[in-house]
């Protein structure tokens, strides 16, 4: 069953292409992971189906309604957890969940007991009475979370709810992530780290430059890839130039360069390797040589030139 979709949507701002005819489809209870470099048009695409922006042209459909004609009704079954955190450093994290619960209607004891419950699915019932600004960055992120939870919504959207926090707080919002799932929630999830899509989504959209450029699960993905291999060498000195003498070595599809290491994604049945190595050599020391399969990173390389990481040209 689909419970949302966007087909042919169109946004622009100014001269910029921003959502580039971009059609997409969320299912009953899956997460779907949408990854992509900083810039790609991820959170546009978020707002744009929730109704925070209005797209230039196509068709967005919610719970199989319209979202334009229908846009209140939907926002109630929606939870929607921002990049910007949106709680109140001034109020406690209980009073935060009361006025988020207000908001949409909870009163009396069906408010008190959904805040013990969303305090106790984030983790934070001991802090129920901290205000937020002596929180960590991931104990305020995770309040975050729990706001957007308070009318249980059906379809919670996730932009990038893991930035700038500890390992810890981040596995325990994957954790909560898939529990919301195993209770029939449909998430769509935004990150720029290929781990914690690895770790959750049952599908995944690759997302740059406005359009969503592939789809699939992650063996899926990689299946398309599983002719390269990915060959990663530390070297001592990496310049422009040994990059263009790598570039231009047959079999080589990218190379990225990350401070001295190199990822040099390459036709596995090419045999140059020995071919890389001594070009290499000819520049500079190596250090260490890793070949490795295909992650889902070296897709996104392969099919945009770019890291996940930072968006930056390879
Ligand atoms: N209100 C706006 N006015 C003008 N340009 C905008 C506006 N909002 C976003 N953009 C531009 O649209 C493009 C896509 O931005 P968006 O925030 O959707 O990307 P993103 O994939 O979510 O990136 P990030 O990972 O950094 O959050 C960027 O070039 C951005 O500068």
């Amino acid at each position: 069953m689909i419970v949302a979709s966007m087909e042919k949507v169109i946004k622009r701002y100014d001269d910029l292409l921003v959502l580039d005819n971009v059609s997409i489809e969320l299912k009953k209870g899956e997460i779907l992971g949408l990854l992509g470099p900083n810039g790609a048009g991820k959170t546009t695409l978020i707002h744009s189906l929730v109704g925070l922006i209005k797209v230039d042209s196509g068709d967005i459909t919610v719970f199989n309604k319209n979202q334009k004609n229908n846009i209140i009704e939907i926002k109630k079954e929606i939870g929607l957890v921002t990049q910007d955190l949106t709680v109140f450093n001034d109020l406690t994290a209980k009073d935060n969940l009361e006025f988020f619960g207000g908001l949409y209607g909870l009163r009396g004891s069906e408010l008190k007991n959904r805040i013990k419950e969303v305090l106790a699915f984030v983790g934070l019932t001991d802090n129920a009475n901290k205000l937020p600004s002596k929180f960590s960055g991931g104990m305020k992120r995770r309040l975050n979370i729990a706001c957007a939870l308070m009318h249980k919504p059906k379809l919670l959207i996730m932009d990038e709810p893991t930035v700038g926090i500890d390992p810890q707080s981040r596995n325990h919002i994957l954790e909560t992530v898939k529990k919301l799932r195993d209770q029939g929630t449909t998430i769509l999830y935004t990150t720029h780290y290929m781990e914690e899509i690895q770790a959750i989504a049952s599908r995944v959209l690759i997302m740059d430059q406005g359009n969503v450029i592939a789809g699939g699960t992650v063996d899926e993905l990689i299946s398309n890839i599983k002719y390269e291999e990915s060959v990663k060498i530390d070297v001592l000195e990496a310049t422009d130039q040994l990059m263009e003498k790598i570039n231009k070595i047959e079999g080589v599809k990218e190379t990225i360069r990350e401070g001295s290491r190199l990822n040099i994604i390459s036709n596995s049945d090419s045999g140059n390797i020995d071919r890389i190595l001594s070009v290499i050599r000819e520049h500079t020391s190596i250090k260490s040589v890793n070949v490795d399969k295909p992650t889902l990173e070296d897709v996104f390389l392969t099919l945009t030139g770019k890291t996940l990481r930072d968006g930056r040209e390879g």
